[in-house]
């Protein structure tokens, strides 16, 4: 009876955290969200050898790691190269249509965050990791194991991987520096240093109350899983439960690319986290393989980036870690 109670809680959980924070859509009170998890927790202390890597209690941390282990991604995790203007994307978008005439490209918000590769085995999440120098990172498994949008579990049997960016919603940001200020302590310039410091916390209880959330946005082996344009991945991934950007944008022509940056530059201010550009990659798979890499970037992706903000800085913002 308890065995099978704990197993339909863990159930139950794992759904209602999927509604609430992938598809932003709860369907059940936060009373009763609570209600489940503490007798989740009950029944976990009473029999801790039934507690699993996957049960929703692990979401709370409570891990503390002396130092961080390093880790050695399969595929170099890139950069991009930046442009800043309407003549340097037409100029893009001319070397690319040199080669495919008929090219479309996706358009994706540019999340201010910190870029992390999720690895799983056997549809468990095996280990997280930052992207570091992008050929090795560090094992932030223990923190990104609290991100509530991302998946302890995927129906997908073998290894697979996942990436996207961590970021701290502007609320999590606001009430963070709040509680800092309160507490004399110093406070985060913006988001993006906020998360960065959040995923490097070695004690995951401090980083499951920090809010953080992520964005998934490549599949390094999406050509393998039978996608045969980008948009395919991305909707492959959310198929799998991931958190994907409800803004990305497929664009015929650069037309299309330009006047989604414009329609962007107006509503930047009104999203609930920070972006500093918009990411434009060429859709088909087959082409960017074909068109393949500089030293560190890709030759199929660029990322234009805004104007500098007119920074008002008041004193206290400029105390900052
Ligand atoms: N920050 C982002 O929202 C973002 C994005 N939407 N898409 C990509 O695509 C990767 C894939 C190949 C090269 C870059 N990268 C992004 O951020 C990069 C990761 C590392 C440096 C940039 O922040």
């Amino acid at each position: 009876m308890t065995f099978e109670r704990l197993e339909e809680i863990k159930k139950l959980l794992n759904e209602y955290n999927y509604q609430y924070y992938v598809l932003d859509n709860p369907t059940v009170s936060d009373q009763e969200y609570d209600r489940l998890m503490q007798e989740l927790q009950s029944i976990e202390m009473a029999h801790p050898e039934w507690i699993t890597a996957d049960s929703p209690s692990q979401r709370v941390g409570g891990q503390v790691l002396d130092s961080f282990t390093k880790v050695t991604h399969q595929r170099m995790m890139l950069s991009l190269g930046n442009i800043f203007n309407e003549d340097e994307l037409r100029e893009f978008d001319d070397r690319i249509r040199e080669t495919y005439p008929n090219v479309e490209y996706v358009c994706e918000l540019k999340i201010d965050g910190l870029a992390v590769s999720l690895v799983y085995a056997d549809g468990h999440l095996d280990y997280g990791a930052t992207r570091g120098d992008g050929t090795v990172g560090e094992d932030i498994t223990h923190n990104v194991k609290t991100i509530k949008s991302i998946p302890l579990t995927i129906d997908y049997d073998g290894d697979f991987e996942v990436r996207g960016e961590i970021y701290m919603p502007k609320k999590s940001f606001n009430e963070l520096n709040r509680q800092r200020e309160e507490a004399g302590e110093a406070l985060f310039a913006n988001p993006r240093n906020a998360a960065a410091g959040s995923v490097r916390q070695l004690d995951s209880t401090i980083a499951a109350k920090r809010g953080l959330d992520a964005f998934l946005y490549m599949v390094p082996t999406a050509a393998e899983v039978g996608c045969t344009t980008h948009k395919e991945a991305l909707d492959y991934i959310k198929k799998l439960g991931f958190k994907t950007n409800p803004m990305t944008r497929v664009c015929q022509n650069i037309q299309e690319v330009w006047a989604f940056i414009l329609e962007m530059t107006e509503k930047r201010q009104t999203l609930p986290y920070e972006i500093d550009g918009i990411v434009i990659k060429v859709n088909n798979l087959e082409y960017q393989e074909r068109l393949g890499y500089t030293a560190k970037v890709p030759k199929w992706a660029i990322a234009y980036k805004f104007p500098a903000e007119e920074v008002v800085t008041k004193l206290k913002d400029i105390i900052f870690t």
